[in-house]
């Protein structure tokens, strides 16, 4: 496959990438191109460092397997390179190619539609903990996205804070709920039945607070598109034929997957053992949020990608 040229501009942020990762120990450095390039000769530079190529470019992702190099894919996608960034990199977590808490140095063009002309040093933890409302509204679903925040920060506040000091896990499935009813049954007593639609709004804090303190009981909380709890201790019988999870994942992530798979509503699984949350959607997780010490914080884009 034909490559573009290594220009001198190239190789001087290339050489400083690597200088800045060995002093700041950086897991890796994550390369955001636009064009193939001879990544192998690139790769040479970075001795002591794991490199990884991400794109959307399918002649990108080419040149990268061609290269023998680790890639992060992105969709195709109209987006801002702090939202591709943000998306490689939880990418980059998720297939093990970097481990949470690490230091990552990004190469790529930001002032320049095609050449690589910025070097960023991401702290992971600090990076992931801002996540965008675009990583969420990427997920094109039919829950609004409004909905899908609420319960995506009760989920992660589950994860980080469990309950009177004792890890807790669930798991959300939000959307198309009378499906999910008809494809799930009572594992315990509902404890939302005969309260008013008021007392059952995701909106509200004192039903977070109860979720919360529900969120220990077996089984699912199900959710409303319009946002509201219509029955929680759900066993969900959706069958997990035919799907693939990663390893050290157990009973609930794969309920989560299979319900996922069988409707287009989206399930939120939240890890009793480690606190991850996990997004999934068509049978396979699509975000995944590690545990932060610190409240994690939506921040919102509103700059227009670089056109292409
Ligand atoms: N089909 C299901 N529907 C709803 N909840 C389920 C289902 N299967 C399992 N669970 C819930 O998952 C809980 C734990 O299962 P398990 O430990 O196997 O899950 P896991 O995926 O390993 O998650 P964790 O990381 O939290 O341990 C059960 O106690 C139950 O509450």
């Amino acid at each position: 496959m034909p490559r573009a040229e290594a220009n001198p501009q190239l190789n001087a942020l290339v050489r400083s990438a690597r200088d800045i990762a060995k002093e700041v120990r950086a897991a890796a450095v994550l390369m955001l191109a636009e064009v193939p390039l001879d990544f192998a000769a690139i790769s040479k530079v970075f001795t002591e460092t794991r490199f990884i190529i991400t794109s959307h470019k399918p002649e990108v992702q080419e040149a990268a397997a061609e290269d023998d190099l680790p890639c992060v894919m992105l969709s195709h996608e109209p987006q801002t390179r702090q939202v591709q960034l943000s998306v490689a990199l939880i990418e980059a977590i998720a297939d093990d190619l970097v481990p949470t808490g690490a230091c990552v140095v990004a190469l790529y063009s930001s002032f320049d539609r095609k050449d690589i002309d910025s070097v960023s040093v991401i702290s992971l933890t600090e990076h992931l903990a801002k996540l965008t409302t675009r990583d969420l509204q990427r997920l094109e679903t039919t829950v609004p996205l409004g909905t899908l925040r609420r319960v995506v920060d009760l989920a992660v506040e589950i994860g980080r804070e469990g309950r009177e000091g004792k890890p807790v896990g669930t798991l959300f499935v939000v959307g198309n709920h009378r499906k999910i009813l008809a494809m799930s049954h009572e594992g315990v007593h509902d404890p939302f039945r005969g309260y008013q639609k008021k007392d059952r709004a995701v909106s509200n804090p004192r039903v977070r607070e109860s979720v919360k303190e529900l969120a220990q009981i077996d089984g699912a909380f199900i959710i409303s598109s319009d946002g509201y709890v219509i029955s929680a201790g759900r066993i969900l019988d959706a069958k997990s034929e035919g799907l693939t999870l990663s390893k050290g994942l157990g009973a609930r992530h794969w309920a989560a997957a299979a319900i996922s798979k069988t409707t287009d509503a989206v399930a939120i699984a939240v890890s009793e053992s480690t606190g991850t949350v996990r997004i999934f959607q068509g049978g396979a997780v699509v975000l995944r949020i590690e545990p932060m010490d610190q409240a994690m914080k939506w921040h919102d884009v509103d700059t227009e990608p670089p056109g292409d």
